[in-house]
């Protein structure tokens, strides 16, 4: 007996019906300059704070990347979904045919049903996932819901407060469960092979991104357009800024923030109870990276 293809969930074929073939959507959406929207070719699908903005506009550096300047929560929003692909379609910027479409949603790694959902879109796209420190990227996710709540002038736990409780570490602090990146990973290996999602090392993309954008051009099959002079370090910032066609810029004040301090011996527990979840990671990836 032929192996069944994996179901599509109930109501998923209609909507990609209602929508028509990609091809289709693509001539749709065409625009009198020969220009058109066109599904992404290619997703920046997370981690939550592993970079992904930062990977997006460095990306757009190469003339021949188009990029949706929101995230647009197509594949885990129902809402969105729901309205199908000609919807995803017109959230996408107008390109030329000979260039890539890329959207960044973060939120797409760990939620359970996206990786189903795009692969019944597309089971040949090319996948990016910006990892970084799963410790960092706690204090970052912390970080970043704090600073929505002081700018609603709203009152918000210390991280020590999220972190311990009985005294010991709090596993079910939400920010944990989405650096068990073997556990996300998992889910996207079970509708694409390895070679189709390419990981780009968060924490060297800080230090130095023009090595680890060279290497997003070749997954990408991209010609190698961008040059180290595209990345200065702004000092002022303390990261890497993008210099284009003599314009200089640098992210948004909301990325590169400082993280709260942590006591040195919390810290500790935090990297202590990543070291399995991370060889499991290494493990499945057949790579390591400098982590805690
Ligand atoms: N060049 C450059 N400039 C500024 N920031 C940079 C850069 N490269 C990577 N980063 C890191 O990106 C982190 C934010 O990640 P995301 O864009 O994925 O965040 S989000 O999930 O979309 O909110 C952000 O996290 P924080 O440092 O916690 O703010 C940065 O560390």
């Amino acid at each position: 007996r032929p192996t069944a293809a994996p179901r599509a969930e109930p109501g998923q074929q209609e909507l990609l019906r209602k929508a028509g073939s990609p091809e289709e959507a693509i001539r749709a959406g065409a625009a009198p300059n020969g220009s058109a929207q066109q599904l992404p070719q290619t997703i920046i699908i997370g981690v939550r704070k592993g970079g992904t903005r930062a990977l997006l506009e460095m990306l757009s550096l190469h003339p021949d990347v188009a990029a949706a300047e929101n995230e647009v929560h197509f594949f885990d929003w129902e809402e969105h979904y729901r309205q199908g692909l000609g919807w995803y379609r017109s959230q996408m910027p107008f390109s030329y045919p000979h260039q890539l479409t890329v959207e960044k949603t973060p939120a797409y790694f760990t939620s359970p049903k996206v990786p189903e959902r795009v692969h019944a879109m597309n089971p040949a796209i090319r996948l990016l996932l910006i990892l970084r420190d799963p410790s960092e990227r706690v204090l970052s996710d912390y970080t970043q819901v704090l600073y929505n709540h002081v700018q609603k002038r709203k009152p918000y736990p210390s991280i020590e407060e999220f972190l311990v409780r009985d005294g010991r570490l709090n596993v079910d602090y939400k920010a944990l469960n989405r650096s068990l990146y073997h556990l996300h990973l998992r889910n996207w290996l079970r509708r694409f092979p390895l070679r189709r999602i390419h990981i780009v090392d968060g924490d060297r993309l800080i230090r130095d991104p023009f090595p680890e954008i060279q290497k997003v051009e070749r997954f990408l099959k991209l010609s190698p357009q961008i040059n180290a002079s595209n990345f200065y370090f702004n000092k002022t910032k303390g990261f890497y800024c993008l210099r284009d066609g003599g314009r200089d810029r640098c992210l948004h004040e909301s990325k590169g923030r400082a993280h709260p301090q942590v006591d040195p011996k919390l810290l500790s527990k935090l990297h202590e109870y990543f070291h399995e979840p991370n060889k499991k990671f290494f493990e499945l990836v057949g790579r390591t990276f400098d982590w805690h």
